[in-house]
């Protein structure tokens, strides 16, 4: 069973179409990045599934009950962006004052707030004021938040933003682990590198709608294009190449050979540098990055339409309409 499955999710804030028929699949122990531009409806997804925010139509099932059913709450974990944990707190008693809300004993608080401090290395400040803590700290302390009472589902809203390159490797292993223990990971990020190391499935949302989505290995693959390197002061015989049909330009040290889609693969290539007597140091074939795949989806919007508009008061009642 999908931990997430939408099919055709509509949303409509008023006139703003925020998502335009969208249909996910989330299976039980992935990691899955959803990735778009400010504005593209990722947290609105997020809030619809969670039952923050109401569906205008389509479905949205989380753990197999409709998006929102109460019970199903208790087996997700949310690390929300732009959390403001009370300085006041340490992690101990911010983690304790978690641990009532869902109901655990004093015994069962104290033993858990130790084994998810040791998990994300805060256990030495744990007596610390929050105020005290570094970025990186805050977020590493929101995750143990999102999994404190032991959820199957953790979703994580920029779970590295502002968090600096060693930080972030921190939370991306910490990830890991959590996978590692069988839980699934959802999460929105704009750090398309950090999305493009973790994530076993990606979707890409554009103006409320799914662009992309499948594999990283899947969207970024180049299908029929291959970088070749020869051994050092060997020249590629680019004409002879040209005989046989393939079209091959030199990009540094390497040469990239364009197949073409279909069946015809590089062999005939490969062969005919073995006749010549040339020395195959290097064969891959070419891949794009996530960010080259993200920026080709996104460019064709015309600049500056898919930002998030400034938000104007509206009355209480038409926003309550909204939820
Ligand atoms: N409560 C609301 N009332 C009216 N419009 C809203 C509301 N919340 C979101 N929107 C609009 O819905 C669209 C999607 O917003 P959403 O916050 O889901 O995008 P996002 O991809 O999460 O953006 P960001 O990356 O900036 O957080 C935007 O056009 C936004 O302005």
């Amino acid at each position: 069973m999908a931990v997430v499955s939408t099919t055709e999710l509509r949303k409509n804030y008023g006139q703003i179409a925020a998502l335009k028929g969208v249909s996910i699949q989330v299976e039980p122990g992935q990691i899955y990045g959803l990735l778009g531009q400010n504005g593209a409806g990722k947290s609105t997804l997020v809030k619809i599934l969670l039952g923050i925010v109401r569906k205008t139509g389509g479905d949205a099932y989380l753990l197999g009950y409709p998006a929102g059913t109460t019970d199903v709450r208790r087996r997700v974990g949310y690390l929300p962006e732009d959390h403001q944990f009370p300085g006041y707190h340490t992690a101990r008693s911010l983690l304790d004052f978690y641990g009532r809300l869902y109901g655990l004993s004093r015994d069962d608080r104290q033993k858990r707030i130790a084994e998810c401090l040791e998990i994300v290395g805060l256990q030495k400040r744990m007596d610390y004021k929050i105020r005290t803590y570094s970025k990186g700290m805050k977020q590493r302390l929101g995750i143990a938040q999102a999994f404190f009472h032991d959820p199957e589902v953790i979703f994580l809203d920029e779970p590295t933003d502002g968090v600096d390159p060693v930080g972030r490797k921190e939370i991306r292993d910490l990830l890991q682990q959590l996978k590692a223990e069988g839980r699934t990971i959802f999460f929105n990020s704009h750090l398309l590198s950090e999305v493009e190391m973790i994530s076993d499935q990606v979707a890409i949302l554009q103006k409320g709608e799914i662009v992309r989505q499948g594999t990283v290995a899947d969207l970024t693959r180049q299908e029929g294009r291959f970088v070749i390197g020869l051994a050092p002061g060997q020249a590629f015989p680019t004409e002879a190449v040209g005989k046989i049909g393939y079209a091959a330009t030199r990009s540094g040290d390497h040469w990239e050979v364009v197949t073409g889609v279909g069946d015809r693969g590089i062999d005939a290539v490969l062969g005919l540098l073995h006749e010549q007597g040339l020395s195959l140091r290097h064969l891959v074939e070419k891949k794009q990055t996530l960010e080259d795949v993200f920026v080709s989806m996104v460019e064709s919007a015309e600049p500056g339409t898919d930002r998030r508009p400034a938000r104007v008061a509206r009355p209480v009642a038409a926003r309550r309409a909204d939820r």
